[in-house]
């Protein structure tokens, strides 16, 4: 029997036993009083009873058993020019000191701190400082406008806010300031102030009374000797909440807890990525995603790896050839990063030249998730890299893989287009709109029996009932992932797409829902449909088809225009709208439901039968010229 089958076979046998021996590699301050209470919280809570704190396994135990000289952190910002290597100890220092600084300014235990920041190193050192105090950090993706951050202020309601001067993308710098007075102007709750990390790029001009200098405040902390230490909290206090795309324009508070998600972390770091302490690992995304939660900050530091920060993209910064210079400068041991970071290199340069510039022998594994990685894009690394190209499968929802070929504990034939089989902590199933199991090979809900591994969320922020409706209450007794797909027999999981109206572009995961709301909301408008169609870039990009009120005059190319604009600047640039079609009117049902999904099949080209309950199928026809004409989509 191979590792991965006798180690699945292990955790199946008895699951909470599996966790708890993980538990092991985690320093607790109190120990657990059982591993999982099934009675506790929506499904079960890991390690009640337990107290910890995750800042002290990622920093304070690592230079307590000699690591403190080692690089915690590479900073790698093509964009500025700058690198700088960070130690254990060094990262302690700031964040202990940043710890007391937010601790002065009244934080505590369970208070919300939200973090709009770019990938500079204060921002980990203020997730840390948060973890510290026992506080929640909520990070927001920086290509997210005042709105959207508007609205996450008002779900966690945090006391502070911390930011920077400014983030920088190739083509501009994105004043951030700004943004978070906006939404702070736009928000029902006000926080007590914002920290801002000023960057020389642009110096931002700070309100007295709201505003404070990170810089300044650091400096006489520092004067005043100031620092603080690890608050122990429960296992079961959340760590952070992170909000990921729902239905509608009101995104979702992930909740993490902080003792099972350690265990999860490092269990995967060992057992999924195979990588030892002291090796350097690369997660090429972002702090505002999960992956970045995950894979830059915390599963890294407590393992006691490396972790690089890297400010900057696959290609432009300076060339296709970025990636591999950060692998060879820093050696890297695995990389992980979206397929759509790798088309756009593909894309510059598709034969590899400047993958030859460079040595990579250190690099083992590559690994990728965001997005489902297509086999041509697998192959195409395959080929150039010569080593394992591991596409792996999880949700901001679950934290780490629900599926992957665990490199740590066997590396098992690639089936390109799938991202393997079942982690342990994960049984899962694929069952049809009945709640029925379907055959192997067949393709259907994919589901996950319940309870959830340590690591997975436990509720929604403060919102156990939208937890239930959005996960629990279709599948009784299983977690749906709102993902479809199929299981070979060989066992190995395929995943082809949402069921529900959630877009991935590139790697974003973005609400059409939430989409369609901000569209609407356009005063000539009458009713809208915004739709994912396949791009060979980015996965996916949205398409936002509207109709307009009788008698309105303006010019469609116009409204179009402006559409565009709103959508940005409601949602931001992230969303990636950049088509909009005015169309007399929309494809649906004789009870009214928009054709949203045959609409895709049309623009994306794809064979479709329209539904036997369609009100005028000759709406199809229409629908096809205008995006025969306008974007060149051809039906079959
Ligand atoms: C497994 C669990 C998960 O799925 S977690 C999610 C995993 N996903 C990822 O890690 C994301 C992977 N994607 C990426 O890293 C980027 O899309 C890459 C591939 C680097 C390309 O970046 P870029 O060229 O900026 O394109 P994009 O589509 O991401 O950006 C669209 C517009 O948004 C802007 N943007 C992006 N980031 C920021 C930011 N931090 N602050 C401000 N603006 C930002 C971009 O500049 C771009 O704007 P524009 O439309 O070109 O003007």
């Amino acid at each position: 029997m191979g590792k991965y089958a006798e180690t699945y076979g292990r955790w199946r046998d008895d699951p909470i036993g599996f966790w708890a021996e993980a538990a092991s590699a985690i320093e607790w301050e109190t120990p657990w009083r059982t591993a999982f209470n099934p009675d506790m919280g929506v499904y079960g809570r890991w390690f009640p009873g337990a107290r910890c704190n995750t800042c002290f396994n990622a920093l304070d135990r690592h230079v307590a058993e000699g690591r403190g000289d080692q690089t915690a952190i590479i900073y790698d910002s093509p964009v500025t020019g700058v690198k700088r290597r960070i130690s254990y100890l060094e990262l302690l220092d700031d964040v202990a000191t940043f710890a007391a600084v937010l601790a002065d300014r009244g934080v505590e235990k369970g208070d919300r701190v939200i973090l709009y920041m770019p990938m500079v190193p204060e921002a980990l050192v203020a997730m840390l400082a948060t973890a510290r105090l026992g506080a929640v950090h909520s990070v927001v993706f920086g290509g997210f406008a005042a709105h959207e951050l508007a609205s996450r202020i008002d779900d966690a309601e945090p006391k502070l806010i911390v930011t920077a001067s400014c983030g920088i993308e190739p083509s501009r710098i994105v004043a951030y300031l700004p943004l978070a007075a906006a939404a702070i102007d736009q928000a029902r709750h006000k926080p007590d102030g914002i920290i801002v990390v000023q960057r020389e790029q642009h110096v931002a001009d700070l309100k007295p009374g709201r505003d404070h200098d990170y810089a300044a405040l650091m400096a006489a902390a520092r004067k005043a000797d100031h620092a603080h230490e690890c608050v122990p909290i429960d296992a079961t206090d959340p760590l952070y909440i992170l909000y990921t795309s729902g239905t509608t324009g009101q995104p979702k508070g992930i909740v993490r807890d902080t003792g099972g998600h350690m265990v999860a972390l490092e269990w995967s770091m060992t057992n999924v990525y195979g990588v030892a302490p002291g090796e350097v690992f690369w997660a090429a995304s972002d702090i505002g995603w999960v992956v970045g939660h995950s894979y830059i900050v915390y599963a890294p530091l407590i393992h006691g790896c490396t972790t690089v920060l890297y400010e900057g993209k696959p290609v432009g910064t300076p060339d296709a050839g970025a990636f591999w210079r950060v692998v060879e400068e820093h050696g890297v041991s695995a990389l992980f990063t979206a397929p759509t970071a790798l088309r756009a290199i593909k894309k510059e340069d598709p034969d590899g030249a400047l993958i030859e510039n460079y040595d990579l022998s250190g690099l083992r594994a590559l690994f990728l998730a965001g997005e489902r990685a297509d086999p041509e894009t697998v192959r195409w690394a395959e080929d150039k890299f010569g080593i394992p190209v591991i596409d792996h499968w999880w949700q901001t929802e679950t934290g780490w893989s629900i599926g992957a070929n665990p490199m740590g504990l066997e590396a098992l034939p690639v089936k390109r287009g799938s991202p393997t089989v079942a982690m342990p902590g994960y049984d899962i199933r694929i069952l049809d709109d009945a709640g029925h199991p379907v055959a192997p090979g067949k393709l259907g809900n994919i589901v996950i029996k319940l309870p959830l591994p340590p690591g997975c969320l436990p509720t929604l922020w403060r919102n156990d009932d939208r937890f239930q409706t959005s996960y629990l209450v279709e599948f009784p007794g299983y977690y749906q992932t709102s993902d479809a797909g199929y299981i070979d027999a060989d066992g190995y999981l395929f995943i082809m797409g949402r069921t529900d109206d959630i877009i991935n572009v590139a790697g974003h995961r973005l609400s059409t829902g939430g989409m369609e709301e901000v569209v609407a909301s356009h005063p000539q408008v009458a009713e809208c449909a915004v739709i994912g169609v396949a791009d060979s870039l980015k996965g996916q990009l949205p398409l936002a088809f509207l109709v307009l009120k009788a008698g309105a005059e303006a010019d469609p190319d116009a409204i179009e225009g402006e559409i565009i604009a709103l959508v940005r600047d409601q949602i931001g640039p992230v969303a990636a709208l950049k088509t909009v079609l005015v169309v007399p009117r929309l494809p649906k049902t004789r009870s009214g439901k928009i054709l949203r999904g045959t609409m895709s099949k049309i623009a994306d080209g794809e064979s479709f039968r329209p539904p036997a309950t369609i009100d005028d199928p000759a709406i199809l026809d229409e629908i096809a010229e205008i995006l025969r004409s306008r974007v060149g989509a051809s039906p079959r």
